[in-house]
């Protein structure tokens, strides 16, 4: 019997790849089941070699070759590899776990109902219902104003990995010059890949891709979605479609990157600043970044757009590494809202609410327009407060406090560990009864505004109101149908909404993130008050914005003002520079978690001592700064620390950390601490 070697990457937490035979050869890039240990695990063959690592007789037969799928191709397979490396992870956490579920379930291909696996499931589901798919209306271009078609000319498709950054003001249409674009690589016959950063508040994204992508012919093109809330067979499905060439254009959220796409021809990144970009567990990846990787491995154009860029793109841009498209005016003639700083310190406040806003809402709502009160954090109050003895609602697991929710049953919940608690009737520490909330999350600024305007539909648009699957879809369209008059909600409003009738936007509380610890914590404030600031006025004159602040001095809100995100960045890029952080240096981060903080910085503090080893690659480029507690330090009973790692030499780094970074696994052993690596971290 011939004995065929395979060389397997698992998804486990060790690294390296598996020896495994088969008795006859098999491609690379097939998934295969095999044993490991005593479990079964689905694999992906990697390598063929001549001989195995281990000794040939312990090398075990693997179970069956899962064939149902056309083995991943090369250039998928080196876009896990580069993502494995660049972030210093095996390649079993890549090239698994970013597969659609079923297709890396052992059960699903082993148990008695699994009828040739997955795949075959799906055909046969697919031949009993063939309901052709529903023809979506179709949307009507509009001509393209002068600076979309300036843009537009300036995009070339056809001219190998070239990279724009598609700098538009909200509501300068850069939707439309999306569809453009995407329409000249759809002419060609080619895949596009969509990605944007939260589909599922984003549902108008789809329908416009729906609508306008027509081929000359007026035949839809052919659009697949993936998201972490599409249903497993479903998510299958629309990835098969994709991987197969059947439908042209992919709209996705960060895990669409992995998608394998045999013609791709472009991809664009919308709102390339968000956050949600970024993977926050497991393999903590940039989709952004990975996109501008794989464009030059594919040779085609990736367009990254965005109201206010992150700082990184936009000194790429100025350094001439990404060609620079601006739209500066909005599309349909109307100006920009007007930002307004409200000094609250100046004002006097009727419940933290100014004068200027409490008029504006109500000459809002005279003349039948819509407001939108924002206001990043959601329940009734950050915290519950003894005025007898000062006692606060700390939570008993984190180093945070609980935060009251009102409902059907009052209740208290820590927003990091999510443990919920009945709501204190009298003081824990001296009985006092009458507890105050302070502080105001959205249900309280809602409850404030249905008393105060009691003729006006208020409605709160967040985290906890839309928890059920499709209420969010539901709750916004509400607000499309004319039925709220003042929407009151978190982050999650901000985004992309083309509100019609939306005339003013109040902004509360905004100072908290001014000054939170984190580098970035302007940049956030900055993009995320000029989006929600482009809700409004979308489509009449004569909108507002006030933004209520102790601090109007701050460059931040200068800037806001003035809606220069230009001065804004070059202002932050100054500062960056000057003090060493991207993108003028590279970071990674060591995060450390332990039952006790000791062993957590102790853990930390000997990794430090091991990166002084003067034969470590590139550590005379490398700088480790001292372990910190984390400011939020526990979360449910765990204790954190951090090491930060520095370097204005990005392949200094990376040698180090590969030499470095291994033999952490045996120290963190020693010292019972679990860590995680993370190269570029977002968070600090
Ligand atoms: N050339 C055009 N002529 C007329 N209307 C246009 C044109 N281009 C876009 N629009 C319209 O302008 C509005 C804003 O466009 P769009 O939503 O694409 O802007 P955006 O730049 O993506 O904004 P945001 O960053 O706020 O999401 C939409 O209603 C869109 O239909
Ligand atoms: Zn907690």
């Amino acid at each position: 019997m011939a004995k065929y070697w395979l060389r397997v990457a698992l998804d486990v937490p060790l690294a390296g790849l598996f020896d495994y035979y088969h008795e006859e050869p098999v491609a690379i890039g097939t998934r295969v089941l095999v044993s490991f240990g005593v479990r079964q695990l689905i694999g992906m063959v990697i390598q063929t070699p001549e001989q195995p690592e281990y000794n040939a007789e312990q090398v075990k037969a693997i179970r069956m070759v899962l064939d149902d799928v056309s083995p991943m191709p090369r250039d998928w397979l080196a876009l896990a590899q580069f993502a494995a490396q660049y972030y210093h992870r095996p390649l079993g956490e890549v090239v698994i776990p970013v597969l659609p579920s079923p297709l890396r379930r052992p059960a699903a291909y082993t148990g008695k109902l699994s009828k040739g696996g997955p795949v075959a499931r799906l055909r046969a589901r697919q031949k009993k219902s063939s309901t052709p798919p529903k023809r979506a209306k179709a949307i009507a271009a509009p001509e393209l104003t002068a600076e979309q078609a300036a843009a537009l000319e300036q995009i070339h498709i056809d001219q190998g990995a070239r990279r724009y950054l598609l700098f538009g003001v909200t509501g300068s249409g850069k939707t439309e010059t999306y569809m453009r674009v995407a329409l000249q690589v759809l002419a060609q016959g080619k895949q596009v890949l969509f990605m944007v950063p939260e589909i599922n508040l984003t549902p108008q994204f789809e329908h416009m891709l729906r609508g306008r992508l027509v081929d000359e012919h007026n035949q839809p093109y052919r659009i697949a979605v993936m998201h972490s809330g599409l249903a497993a067979g479903k998510r299958l499905e629309n990835w098969l479609q994709v991987y197969e060439g059947d439908a042209n254009v992919l709209l996705g959220t960060r895990l669409a990157l992995f998608t394998p796409m045999p013609n791709l021809g472009l991809i664009i990144v919308d709102e390339e600043h968000d956050h949600s970009y970024k993977q926050q567990e497991g393999l903590r990846y940039s989709a952004r970044d990975l996109a501008l990787w794989r464009g030059q491995q594919q040779q085609i154009p990736v367009v990254l757009g965005s109201a206010t860029p992150s700082l990184e793109s936009w000194h790429h841009a100025q350094q001439g590494h990404y060609q620079l498209l601006t739209l500066s005016q909005r599309a349909k003639s109307v100006p920009l809202p007007a930002i307004e700083l409200v000094d609250t310190r100046r004002a006097q406040l009727e419940q933290g609410y100014s004068p200027q806003l409490i008029t504006a809402l109500e000459k809002t709502l005279e003349a039948g327009q819509q407001a939108l009160i924002f206001l990043n954090r959601r329940g009734y109050a950050p915290v519950l407060h003894c005025g007898s003895c000062g006692w606060l609602s700390q939570c008993p697991h984190c180093s945070a406090y609980a935060v009251l929710h009102k409902g059907y049953k009052h209740y208290m919940q820590c927003h990091h560990c999510g443990g919920q608690s009945p709501v204190a009737k009298h003081c824990p520490d001296c009985g006092y009864v009458d507890l105050t909330p302070l502080g105001k999350g959205t249900q309280r600024v809602e409850e404030y505004l249905a008393q105060r305007f009691p003729q006006a539909r208020v409605l709160r648009i967040d985290a906890d109101s839309t928890r059920r699957k499709g209420s969010a879809e539901a709750l916004f369209a509400q607000v499309h149908a004319g039925e709220v008059d003042i929407l009151v909600g978190t982050q999650m409003v901000s985004k992309g909404h083309d509100f019609s009738r939306l005339a003013l936007v109040g902004v509360l509380n905004a100072d908290t993130m001014l000054f939170a610890q984190d580098f970035r914590a302007p940049e956030r404030l900055f993009s995320q008050l000029m989006q929600v600031a482009g809700r409004a006025g979308r489509h009449q004159t004569g909108a507002r914005v006030l933004v209520q602040t102790d601090y109007p001095e701050h460059v931040v809100y200068q800037a806001l003002v003035q809606q220069d995100y230009p001065l804004f960045a070059e202002h932050q890029l100054q500062q960056r520079q000057q003090v060493g952080l991207p993108p003028f240096v590279y970071l990674a981060l060591i995060t450390a978690e332990s039952k006790q903080l000791d062993q957590a910085m102790a853990f930390l503090r000997h990794a430090k001592q091991w990166a002084q080893h003067p034969e470590l690659p590139g550590m005379e480029h490398v700088f480790v700064y001292d372990a910190v507690p984390l400011r939020i330090m526990r979360v449910a009973n765990i204790e954190r620390a951090q090491l930060l790692i520095e370097s204005p030499n990005r392949l200094a780094l990376h040698a180090f950390i590969r030499a470095w970074a291994p033999q952490l696994d045996e120290l963190a052993k020693y010292y019972r601490c679990k860590f995680v690596l993370e190269i570029d971290p977002q968070d600090i």
